[in-house]
């Protein structure tokens, strides 16, 4: 086996879920291979001012949330400059109980083609960014038995040299399109240009500004200097609750998501 030395959990993650999982993974990794891990967010701004550039000798637990299906969009040029120096990799997606559909396959094809060798892989839910209720309290106890339990086996067979690279997930080639979500009417309507409101419960503190992926909300907490991605870390993170949508388009497709996928979806595991 090529020496591994320490486990790196990678990961994008505005509301915190995909943080916990990847985490878990990485820890469990660590205690079954008698290695240190550490974590490395690039989920804001100052944190993706760096490029990821890994050296062969560490296992990267590697993971983004579900946007649209697919892969965060906005992430692609950053994630395409990255190397990862002939390492080992797990890809990991977590997405908000809808469905995953080619989002774990894209990743696992990323990290390949910056020479990451996959050798497990998985898909795990989290409460939706839009949401209190879908997916509600993911990842929860059970989930977390199912990422360790991904890491056990990624780490035996890592042990045994008895893993297969890269690793077969579920996913189209070519990937699917992105998600839209629908109208009233039935009708396709992209949300790109919609942004939370501030409530006068507001009161100025600044966790939004300090928060939000993009960089877009000014230091009056008040006025958007870029694009919102809809990840919730403003909406969810703001203390006052004084955050909200009141698009009709988004809260339409917010509860039409809510009522047609409250089945609990459960974790996949690819080794
Ligand atoms: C713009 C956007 C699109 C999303 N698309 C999907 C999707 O296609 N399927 C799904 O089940 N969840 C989807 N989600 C929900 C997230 O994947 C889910 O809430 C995830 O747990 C968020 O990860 P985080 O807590 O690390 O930010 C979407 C969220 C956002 C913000």
């Amino acid at each position: 086996m090529k020496r591994i030395s320490r486990i790196a959990a990678v990961y994008f993650s505005p509301t915190g879920t995909t943080k916990k999982i990847t985490e878990t993974i990485a820890e469990e990794c660590s205690r079954r291979m008698q290695l240190p891990w550490k974590a490395h967010s690039f989920t804001l701004p100052s944190e993706r001012q760096e490029i990821l550039h890994f050296p062969s000798n560490v296992l990267i637990i590697f993971g983004v949330p579900v946007y649209a299906g697919r892969v965060p969009n906005f992430l692609l040029s950053y994630l395409n400059q990255s190397e990862g120096g002939e390492a080992f990799g797990i890809p990991v997606v977590v997405y908000g109980n809808r469905n995953y559909d080619d989002a774990l396959i894209e990743l696992r094809d990323i990290m390949e083609m910056h020479h990451i060798h996959t050798i497990a892989g998985g898909a795990f839910i989290g409460e939706h960014s839009f949401s209190y209720t879908l997916g509600k309290g993911r990842p929860d106890k059970a989930d977390l038995v199912q990422a360790r339990s991904l890491a056990d086996s990624a780490a035996s067979s890592l042990l045994t040299e008895t893993y297969a690279t890269p690793i077969q997930v579920k996913g189209n080639i070519p990937y699917r399109p992105y998600y839209i979500p629908q109208k009233k009417d039935g009708t396709q309507k992209k949300i790109t240009s919609v942004f939370p409101k501030i409530s006068s419960e507001c009161t100025n503190c600044g966790r939004c500004v300090h928060l939000c992926p993009m960089g877009s909300i000014a230091d009056d907490c008040h006025s958007y200097t870029s694009f919102c991605i809809k990840c919730g870390a403003c909406v969810k993170g703001c203390p006052a609750g004084a955050r909200y949508y009141d698009d009709e388009t988004y809260l339409y497709h917010k509860k039409a998501l809510e009522q047609e996928f409250i089945r609990r979806a459960e974790p996949e595991l690819f080794i």
